[in-house]
């Protein structure tokens, strides 16, 4: 029903009086993709979400919908809709009213403007509700109407704050479907903002990882999940081990590298300086436990806790300067099994499943 269009973010910052919120972020989002904010709470999300609809001012940069320079526009011409976390949906309108709110703004004739309302409505399966008001509809139904709302006009990217967050983990995973295919059948840009990785890891075709105030990592979930680019990136990720050290050497596109405790660690990648501090990552599912491989890379540890997982086993192991290494190891494994609190056991990976990481330009 609608075009879709890129969202160019240059280099924008948001400063509330002595706090700097965010950091002079640049990002593309290709038109008609499906993007995610994620991040832990106060990194800047639901800033950068408010200055694309035009809620909140930008302090410096620059934001381009398409080909126009929305920066100093006001939310209504934009080309933006918004979907609040509340849907601050009107308790004292019907559906149809409550949908055609914005086009009555628009000074659109009643007849018309109802007449769209109800297409929408039609469209998120809800027009048998019409008359309804907001109150004695469910959770989900309400999410609905508060989509039908925004879509009503015709935005060429949707933002979504949180959108999910009030549903039930039941509803919050049928719902989290009907976005990704309302997305796909409109064709439009949207953009997302969650707490929670596996919504992003569902949802996104790019997902926007943000840690006080600047982009991490921007990229799609399985590049994320598979190349963490940072530390911080592949800790809020989860299933991921980050071990840090020193380089010691580098060349012929290998880098050592020695923990604090002295093990040595090899990781491909280049343009490391002798001394300088590193960080690479193991995937705690990659991570062989008691076996001596003489192709692996490891490290001798103490295991700490173990938690009964049904088919796996999560395996904390204390060692190699990280007091949480952790390893998911399966269930049927009878070696893994017999493990025991305070058993020394020896780690192991395959050259490839370190992951060297890039740190942060301040
Ligand atoms: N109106 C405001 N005045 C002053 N500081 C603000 C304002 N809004 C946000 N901040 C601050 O800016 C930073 C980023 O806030 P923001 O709401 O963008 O984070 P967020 O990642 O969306 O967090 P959450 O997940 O908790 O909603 C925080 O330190 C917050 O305290």
């Amino acid at each position: 029903m609608s075009k879709a269009a890129e969202i160019d973010i240059v280099s924008v910052s948001k400063v509330y009086g002595t706090t700097t919120a965010v950091h002079a972020i640049s990002l593309k989002i290709p038109a008609g993709s499906y993007c995610c904010f994620l991040g832990p709470s106060g990194c800047g999300k639901t800033s950068t979400l408010r200055m694309l609809a035009g809620h909140e001012g930008i302090s410096s940069g620059d934001i381009r919908l398409g080909n126009t320079v929305v920066t100093d526009f006001p939310p209504a011409r934009r080309g933006t809709a918004m979907m609040f976390q509340s849907y601050a949906l009107f308790p004292h309108l019907d559906l149809v009213d409550n949908v055609a709110f914005s086009l009555k703004m628009k000074g659109i004739a009643r007849e018309e403007r109802r007449a769209k309302a109800l297409e929408m409505l039609k469209l998120m399966q809800m027009e048998a509700y019409a008359t309804r008001r907001p109150a004695q509809l469910s959770g989900g139904q309400q999410q609905r109407v508060a989509l039908a709302r925004a879509l009503i006009t015709d935005p060429e990217a949707l933002l979504l704050d949180e959108p999910l967050s009030a549903l039930d983990p039941f509803l919050k995973i049928r719902m989290r479907a009907e976005l990704k295919k309302l997305q796909k059948t409109l064709g439009i840009t949207f953009v997302h903002v969650t707490h929670s990785q596996e919504e992003a890891m569902a949802l996104a075709d790019i997902m926007v990882i943000m840690n006080d105030g600047r982009i991490e990592q921007a990229a799609s979930p399985r590049e994320v999940f598979e190349r963490p680019a940072t530390a911080f990136v592949a800790r809020f990720m989860g299933d991921h081990n980050v071990l840090s050290g020193r380089v010691t050497s580098n060349g012929d596109g290998v880098i050592t590298m020695t923990a604090p405790e002295g093990q040595v660690f090899f990781v491909r990648g280049t343009g490391r300086q002798a001394g300088e501090a590193v960080d690479i990552a193991i995937r705690t599912d990659r991570v062989r436990l008691a076996q001596s491989d003489d192709k692996g890379f490891g490290f001798n540890g103490v295991v700490s806790n173990i938690e009964y997982r049904g088919a796996t086993l999560k395996i904390t192991v204390v060692g190699a300067g990280s007091d949480d290494f952790t390893v998911i190891a399966s269930n049927d494994d009878e070696a893994v099994k017999s493990m025991a609190v305070g058993d020394a056991v020896s780690l192991s990976w395959a050259r490839e499943d370190a992951i060297l990481l890039g740190r942060m330009s301040a």
